[in-house]
């Protein structure tokens, strides 16, 4: 399988999962793409869901699909959400935000009774960090908060460099909300969960792409077939 039907796989797999009448996240992202496209074929087959998505780009192609959707502030509460990630480890904690997307991917996560995961074998590590930590930022104070961020990763990471996400213009990249991206190279993130605490309590941090306690199950389609991690139902 090429990386595309790794993908697709694990998206088909996760797409067994839905069932008429739920409320569902949409991720985003190539993989979650692979699910969005699978749930539309659903629908246009007579499947009912309602979905919230968690982009702009995913709430397009939701809608070129044919999938009704919702927000959280009309379906607060959510059954199944189903994204990709960039970064999971063997406990399913994951790294986000590759796409920019990891603001309202957490805020939709942690709206959902359940997240599952889907990705291609390359995304499994012992370890999180070898993709850069995305850290979403107020644009307001930039400079002040990328410097507040740069003092408490040198506690563990004295020399990491945070670089300033711009998109293929040049310029800044600006997420859904509005913010710019500073992504952490960390190499290796040992304690996820000290490291988040730290980020959360610098003012001007918007979020961050550790997802630490949210995923319930993951689906890693790999050569050798789907892998399964956690609960899926
Ligand atoms: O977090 C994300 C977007 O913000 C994506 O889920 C993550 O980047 C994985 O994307 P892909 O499936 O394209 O590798």
């Amino acid at each position: 399988m090429n990386a595309e039907e790794m993908k697709r796989a694990a998206a088909a797999r996760a797409a067994e999962l839905v069932r008429d009448g739920m409320r569902l996240g949409l991720g985003t992202g190539s993989t979650a793409r692979h699910f969005v496209a699978i749930v539309g074929e659903k629908v246009r087959a007579g499947l009912k869901v309602v979905c919230v998505p968690t982009s702009e780009a995913t709430r397009l192609q939701a809608e070129a699909e044919g999938i009704p959707l919702t927000t959280l502030d009309e379906t607060p509460a959510l059954d199944l959400t189903v994204d990709g990630a960039d970064e999971l480890d063997d406990s399913l904690r994951l790294i986000k935000g590759g796409g920019g997307a990891l603001l309202r991917e957490k805020i939709v996560a942690a709206a959902s009774r359940r997240m599952v995961v889907i990705a291609d074998g390359s995304k499994h590590v012992d370890v999180l960090g070898r993709f850069p930590l995305p850290i979403e930022v107020n644009p307001f104070g930039l400079r002040a908060t990328q410097e507040a961020i740069v003092q408490v990763l040198a506690r563990r990471w004295p020399s990491a460099p945070l670089t300033l996400r711009r998109g293929t213009d040049g310029n800044p990249y600006v997420t859904d909300g509005g913010h710019f991206i500073l992504d952490a190279a960390l190499q290796r993130i040992d304690e996820p969960e000290a490291l988040a605490n730290d980020l959360v309590a610098i003012p001007g941090v918007v979020e961050h792409g550790l997802f630490l306690g949210l995923a319930s199950g993951a689906v890693i389609a790999t050569d050798g077939g789907l892998v399964e991690l956690g609960q899926l139902g």
